[in-house]
């Protein structure tokens, strides 16, 4: 099995404010493979290939900053084992993987309005697991584990410190930052407390773990299983809301996910640092709000109570605000 793939392409891209040229004189990508499969429910491959991505993958939003930014690209080898079990219900598969990647686009936030930073070439390598299948008409099962044995910096690109130059550290030979050795993935994420900060991808500070929130994305008949369950001081709380409606919820509640046991959940979660760093101070917070708002619909604005308890508000607000 073999592919190739060519572009040769000057794109003129424009866009009310800007208008820039993309061009790329010739760009090639191939995919060649070896497949061994001696029985039905057992395969063996080999695989080689190398991609692109133009700055152009955004196309409604090319700036004069991407214009003529050299294409990303990358080349990975695999060889790997895909062996069937229980009259092929379930599928185990593993590979050894090489990854090398050249001119990726990262946004420092130091420069995030001009330009990308390219990051020269990096390579990475390890092994992943899946195991996937049916083994019951119930049960679905699903689980990726990742093993990363080695990300690391091979080249430095632009806009990054010069290696060795007046005391800078070198970049060449360091780990790719935020990228986890084990990662993984299942149909189900049991019992936890998020983790209390969360760093922002570029460096650019980082985020409390006040308030979790989970915007649901797939419509709850699309799958079964998948209710985001806590326990909270209302007891047990299974929640699977329609797509477009968000949960937010404490950021320390033990928390988990339950299997999704058919089709599929999609679902964004991410978390809000809050000005007021307790949690019981946010829920009297919440609960004297709520009050004054009722009080205010039915005594008006000017009631001298109204008053009264809305500066309390906001002077207990001033006391506790983490800012
Ligand atoms: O998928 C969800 O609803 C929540 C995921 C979650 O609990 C987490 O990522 O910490
Ligand atoms: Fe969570």
């Amino acid at each position: 099995m073999t592919s190739v793939g060519h572009a040769n392409s000057g794109t003129d891209v424009s866009n009310a404010r800007t208008a820039s040229r993309l061009s790329y004189p010739s760009l090639w990508s191939g995919r060649t493979g070896l497949l061994f499969q001696p029985t039905a429910s057992q395969s063996y491959h080999f695989s080689w290939g190398t991609s692109f991505n133009t700055s152009a993958d955004t196309y409604q939003y090319t700036t004069q900053q991407i214009a003529d930014v050299p294409a990303e690209k990358s080349r990975n080898i695999e060889l790997g084992a895909k062996l069937d079990w229980l009259d092929g219900r379930l599928s185990t598969r593993a590979a050894l993987f090489r990854t090398e990647k050249y001119n990726e686009r990262t946004t420092d936030s130091d420069f995030a309005g001009t330009y990308p930073v390219l990051s020269g070439r990096r390579h990475s390598q390890g092994l992943a697991f899946d195991i996937v299948g049916r083994v019951t008409p119930e049960l679905e099962v699903y689980v990726s584990y990742a093993y990363l044995h080695q990300a690391v910096i091979d080249k430095v690109g632009s806009a990054v410190t010069p290696p060795n130059s007046s005391g800078y550290k070198t970049l060449v030979g360091a780990p790719v930052g935020l990228l986890p050795r084990h990662s993984g993935a299942a149909n189900g994420f049991g019992n936890h407390v998020d983790s209390a900060v969360r760093h922002l991808r570029d460096g650019g500070g980082r985020v409390r773990t006040d308030v979790s929130c989970t915007l649901f994305l797939s419509e709850p008949d699309e799958y079964d299983g998948g209710e985001l369950t806590m326990e909270d001081t209302f007891g047990r709380q299974r929640i699977k809301l329609p797509a477009g409606d968000l949960i937010v919820y404490p950021g320390h509640s033990v928390h988990r996910v339950e299997p999704v046991t058919r089709g599929q959940r999609l679902a964004s979660y991410f978390w809000v640092q809050s000005l007021v760093r307790s949690a019981e101070q946010r829920r009297l917070l919440f609960d004297m709000d709520s009050h004054l708002m009722s009080l205010r619909s039915r005594l008006g604005e000017a009631d001298p109570a109204v008053i009264g308890l809305t500066g309390t508000y906001h002077n207990l607000l001033r006391m506790w605000l983490d800012c």
